[in-house]
């Protein structure tokens, strides 16, 4: 059993001040005074947010097959560096997650480091080939509990499978999670479609192949009566299909990434395929209907698309370069620039996107994203609001070097992560103990 914790004096949610004392896993104090246990680490958290460990419902973890880019380990160190106590590991590895066997190995490891929980979303199709159901149920019910499946990295494009997929996943309260992307709109595809693209000579990647596939999927899952999620979300006409769909009822929900929320299609410009992602940097316009949406609700949270690449497969030029970026050590950072120093949200609903939403969507909200109270698991991240950092590619733990941020100053970071009670980050800041702290 790990050392008992007592956080003095944190902003809880960035509001009240209180103390929180951690013992065996669990919070066994929260208020004003607290009694410490004897031999407890005491943590001065004066002028940081405490908030409920962050839930990442969307990161490449890479392994099996690209351990040259990331591996469980890697990616769960660069996960509790960033301030997450959980992320949901997507199924384009290879082999593919599409079965009991590999979601069990990918859970069972991630338990093994101890560092996040690591829940692995399954593939819906065998392969991703977009063809045959894989064994969906099998994974429900394996020890890894898968409860979202997604081909992510490819679109489930065919709509029988599509619709078969969320038939399916209604038997044990799972969800689709889809990528949304019309293949035949995008077919060599390189960033988004607009006046950039034209100005690069770059094939373009229109709106219009997004929000197709998610007005057709938030349609099918009303007809079927179960639950999609759209990832990524990069468009102001997709918030608008998502916010006409949820008035309608829908059981639909959506994620935007940091990246989406601060980055735009001029960074092309650059020619730097460390700004090439899928779906593409959108217009200064998207970004901000993306804003709005998630401050206010429309987007239901903020997810990392964390996609650690291998060096040669970005130092190239930009056509023949991998999409994709790293997210999980800058989300907080970035989402605090954008959405908290900006005005639009508090870090009350910052705890709401990137904690307890993620949690409910995945189906991990009795073990995540649960309040700060006595009784619950001390899945616990503090915030340094005021910790401004310069982000640099070397200085990363995740692997792959692939951040769009190298030189770029962010105005706070995480710098304590609990995982039930253990510590499984502390920045040097806060002198750390020697004892019972993971190396
Ligand atoms: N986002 C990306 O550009 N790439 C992701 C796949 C994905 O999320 O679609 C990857 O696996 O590298
Ligand atoms: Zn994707
Ligand atoms: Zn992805």
């Amino acid at each position: 059993m790990s050392r008992p914790i007592v956080i003095l004096n944190a902003s809880l949610y960035g509001d009240t001040t209180a103390s929180i004392v951690v013992e065996d896993g669990v919070i066994t104090q929260v208020g004003e005074t607290v009694d410490a246990p004897e031999g407890a680490w005491e943590i001065d958290a004066s002028g940081l947010v405490a908030l409920p460990g962050l839930v990442d419902l969307h990161t490449h973890l890479r392994e099996p097959g690209r351990e040259d880019a990331e591996t469980i380990e890697t990616g769960s160190r660069a996960a509790a560096v960033g301030g997450w106590t959980a992320v949901h590991a997507m199924a384009n590895t290879n082999p593919v997650s599409d079965t009991a066997g590999v979601v069990e190995q990918v859970y069972s490891r991630g338990q093994e480091i101890g560092l996040v929980d690591v829940f692995p979303v399954g593939a819906v199709t065998v392969g991703l080939k977009g063809e045959h159901l894989s064994e969906m149920g099998a994974m429900a019910n394996s020890r890894a509990r898968v409860r979202l499946f997604s081909d992510d990295g490819v679109c489930v494009y065919d709509p029988v499978i599509m619709r078969r997929a969320l038939e399916y996943v209604k038997t044990f309260d799972g969800a689709v999670v889809q990528h949304a992307q019309d293949l035949r709109l995008t077919e060599g595809s390189q960033m988004h479609e607009g006046e950039v693209s034209a100005e690069l000579g770059l094939a373009g990647w229109p709106a219009v192949a997004e929000e197709s596939i998610v007005a057709r999927d938030a349609l099918l899952a009303e007809h079927v009566g179960s639950r999609v999620h759209v990832q990524h979300l990069s468009t102001r006409g997709s918030v608008e299909i998502v916010r006409w769909a949820k008035d309608r009822g829908i059981a639909v929900t959506a994620e935007a990434t940091p990246h989406h929320l601060l980055l735009t299609h001029e960074s092309a410009r650059t020619y730097d395929p460390l700004f090439k992602v899928n779906p593409p940097l959108r217009t200064e316009d998207d970004v901000e209907a993306l804003r709005a949406a998630v401050a206010d609700g429309t987007i239901d949270i903020i997810a990392t698309d964390h996609a650690p690449h291998a060096s040669e497969d970005k130092d190239c030029e930009w056509a023949a370069a991998s999409f994709g970026m790293l997210g999980l050590e800058t989300a907080v950072g970035v989402v605090q620039k954008v959405l908290v120093d900006s005005g639009l949200m508090t870090w009350r609903d910052v705890a709401r996107v990137m904690s307890e939403n993620p949690a409910r969507i995945g189906k991990v909200d009795h073990l995540h994203g649960r309040p700060l109270a006595v009784g619950e698991p001390a899945n616990i991240t503090l915030v340094d609001p005021k910790a401004a950092w310069t982000v640099s590619a070397d200085a990363l733990s995740s692997r792959a070097r692939n951040t769009p941020y190298g030189g770029i100053e962010l105005p706070g970071r995480a710098v304590v992560t609990l995982l039930r009670g253990a510590p499984t980050h502390i920045d040097a800041s806060l002198n750390p103990p020697t004892e019972g702290v993971p190396a």
